[in-house]
């Protein structure tokens, strides 16, 4: 499905973030929003997944209203996406047990029952599911080990397989790589692809020119409250058409 966002408004008290971004993801693409701290990249995401409302504008998904300002819909669009924040915040507990939480608290009631059921009965449902993604960020053998006894990076990776595990059909990622060393993030990405091979859309927000580089199939540039700039990757670095783009990738503009 593809996700839309249609001139949407926000702002905090009379500072606006936000005048009028219109973006689209599509199903098995990555879209990479960079731009500098404090121009809005978590606000947007925040608005994007519904945890915040828009001042004004539309978000669709699959060309159906999940939000918009007269109407204020949301449908089941929450269960149907998953989210990564900078921060893991796993809770006391194993490693498997964080990831499956997104399985127990987002599906529906009667999948829930049933990957109870399974899990009672010693079958590997729902479970086989968290594991699954655990296996993608190289944390399977870890899945019974205490998860506050995890470096940061691998409590990162854990909170992409929570958000992997049951399957969501929009990943939106607010900087998941920002305090992790060279190998946690590459085992990131690498789980980002895959996760886009597998016709995954996802939204990632990142400070890091190179890691929208290696994995963006598009890349939006967020200044002064718009987006000023969206196109293919190679593009946008190699041919940018707004100036402010190519000085803030060259690292010019300070804001
Ligand atoms: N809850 C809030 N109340 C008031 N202002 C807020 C709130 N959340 C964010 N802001 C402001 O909105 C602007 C955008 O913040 P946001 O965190 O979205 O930026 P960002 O691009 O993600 O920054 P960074 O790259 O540093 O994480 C900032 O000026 C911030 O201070």
């Amino acid at each position: 499905m593809t996700l839309t966002a249609d001139d949407v408004h926000h702002g905090y008290g009379t500072d606006p973030v936000f005048e009028g971004v219109s973006l689209t993801v599509a199903p098995g693409e990555v879209l990479a929003i960079i731009g500098p701290s404090g121009v809005g990249k978590s606000t947007l995401l925040r608005l994007l997944a519904l945890f915040d409302e828009p001042d004004g504008g539309a978000i669709e998904f699959g060309g159906e209203a999940v939000w918009d300002v007269s109407e204020r819909k949301r449908l089941d669009y929450r269960r149907r996406i998953g989210m990564v924040f900078q921060e893991a915040s796993l809770f006391d507990a194993s490693v498997r047990r964080n990831a499956e939480y997104g399985l127990r608290v987002r599906k529906p009631w009667s999948d829930r029952l049933r990957h109870e059921l399974a899990t009672l009965v010693g079958r590997t449902n729902g479970t086989g599911d968290a594991i699954d993604a655990l296996e993608t960020v190289g944390l399977r053998e870890k899945a019974e080990q205490d998860a506050a006894s995890l470096s940061g990076g691998e409590a990162q990776r854990v909170a992409f397989a929570r958000a992997l595990a049951y399957d969501p059909e929009m990943l939106l990622l607010d900087e998941p790589t920002s305090d992790l060393d060279p190998r946690n993030t590459a085992v990131l990405e690498d789980a980002v692809l895959e996760a886009r091979n597998r016709g995954i859309g996802v939204v990632i927000a990142t400070h890091d020119m190179h890691q929208a580089e290696r994995i963006a199939d598009r890349v939006a540039v967020l200044l002064e409250n718009q987006i000023i700039e969206v196109g293919e990757t190679e593009r946008i670095f190699e041919m940018p058409r707004d100036d402010r783009t190519r000085k803030f990738i060259d690292g010019e503009l300070i804001y």
